[in-house]
């Protein structure tokens, strides 16, 4: 039997949603640059979700949908208002997500719209809930989405509770569609394993959150921060970087399993955290990622991922970085809905083989004269 380590280079499904090939990401066969440089978030949502970009009025479709199933449910409400204070924003999300499927009193049969409509409700709540769980841990009001914003300005006005910039509507609108979808990551891979065995969406989407947590995956925006927070000084890098890779640490933020020459995401997060940082003249983070930068990848020859400059973007949109994950848990749940749907439509239960390693032939031994 051959078993390869943590799956490496194993195709395990066929998708036609996005596609990694040559180091160049596409959505639907789109070019990341170009979605990244022109689109809406909504536009990028109907793509992966429809195969094909929206025309003007299934665009204000889906934008009018999104904003009335924004608004979150009293039951939701008061759940995220009454975990302990000490609970991390992933954690919430996750448990928030769990406690929608018992809200949901529709039949949860798996037709193909009965689930798309499914998956935008969870996308619009997801992107709520997110922002309400910063609202409650700074005791502040939870805010729902207005009609006239967008999907990104509501998100950053549900946050803030004020009228975001252009700069910041700009960025934010970006960074979700860099995170949208990417193939068979982990997080993508999990919702797809769950609804396999004809488990329910929202058992899809709360695997992937669980999965998306972890620093290894999505986790390593919010590792990333700690990191630059701990360096805390420019003249601190060098030490803190050799110190690390002396003691075989991981720097967050680098290396990916499929990329190797370079994650094409990680070029528009650098020249938007540069952007930032010049205009809101902050440039320390921006400046120690570069450094962080060009030691990793002398030392090591790994290059930045997607969420390695993301941290400094966010920062300097004034996000708190427990924050970072499931900000990108909004972003991600566009392509986990898509896969669901996907592998609903050709399902077969994933049901890989183990190599078995351990001991034969032992007995039982009765507990008293073990
Ligand atoms: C959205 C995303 O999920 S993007 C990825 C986010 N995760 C991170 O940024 C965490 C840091 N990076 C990593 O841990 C890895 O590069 C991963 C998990 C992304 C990819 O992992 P894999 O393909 O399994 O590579 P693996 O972990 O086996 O690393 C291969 C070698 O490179 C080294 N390496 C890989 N990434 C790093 C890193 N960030 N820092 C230092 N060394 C690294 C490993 O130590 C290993 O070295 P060795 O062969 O001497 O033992
Ligand atoms: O594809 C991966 O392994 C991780 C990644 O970059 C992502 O999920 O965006």
């Amino acid at each position: 039997m051959m078993t390869t380590s943590g799956l490496e280079g194993i195709t395990a499904t066929q998708s036609a949603i996005s596609s990694i090939i040559d180091d160049t990401l596409t959505y639907r066969g789109i070019i990341i640059d170009e979605l990244a440089e022109q689109a809406s978030f909504e536009e990028v949502l109907y793509l992966l979700l429809n195969g094909t970009l929206p025309k003007t009025e299934s665009l204000a479709q889906l934008k009018k949908e999104l904003v009335q199933y924004g608004t979150l449910q009293d039951e939701i409400v008061l759940l995220l208002k009454s975990f302990p204070k000490s609970a991390k924003p992933m954690d919430m999300l996750r448990t928030a997500v769990s406690a929608l499927s018992l809200l949901d009193t529709e039949a949860k049969e798996i037709s193909w719209e009965n689930n798309q409509k499914r998956g935008l409700k969870i996308q619009a709540q997801i992107a709520t809930i997110v922002a309400a769980i910063q609202r409650v841990r700074e005791g502040k009001e939870i805010l729902f989405p207005k009609q006239e914003y967008s999907f990104a300005q509501n998100f950053l006005y549900m946050l803030k509770g004020e009228v975001p910039d252009q700069i910041a509507i700009e960025a934010f609108n970006k960074a979700l569609i860099l995170h949208a979808d990417h193939e068979l990551n982990a997080s993508t891979f999990s919702a797809r394993v769950t609804v396999a065995t004809l488990a329910d969406i929202y058992a899809g989407i709360v695997s992937a959150i669980g999965t998306l947590s972890g620093p290894l995956h999505g986790g390593a925006n919010e590792a990333v921060m700690e990191m630059l927070e701990e360096i805390g000084d420019i003249h601190h890098i060098r030490p803190y970087i050799y110190q690390a890779l002396s003691e075989k640490r991981k720097i967050m933020g680098f290396g990916h399993r499929v990329y190797k020459k370079g994650d094409p995401r990680a070029k528009h997060l650098k020249a938007m955290s540069e952007k930032l940082a010049h205009i809101t003249g902050e440039r320390k983070l921006y400046e120690m990622s570069t450094i962080i930068e060009e030691i990793i990848t002398r030392e090591k020859g790994l290059l930045p991922n997607v969420d390695f400059y993301s941290a400094s973007v966010y920062n300097s949109l004034g996000i708190s970085k427990e924050l970072f994950t499931p900000i990108f848990a909004v972003s991600r749940t566009s392509g986990w809905i898509s896969h669901i749907l996907e592998q609903y439509e050709n399902n077969r239960l994933i049901r890989p083989r183990a190599e078995y390693v351990g001991p034969s032939k032992m007995s039982y031994i009765p507990l008293d004269i073990r």
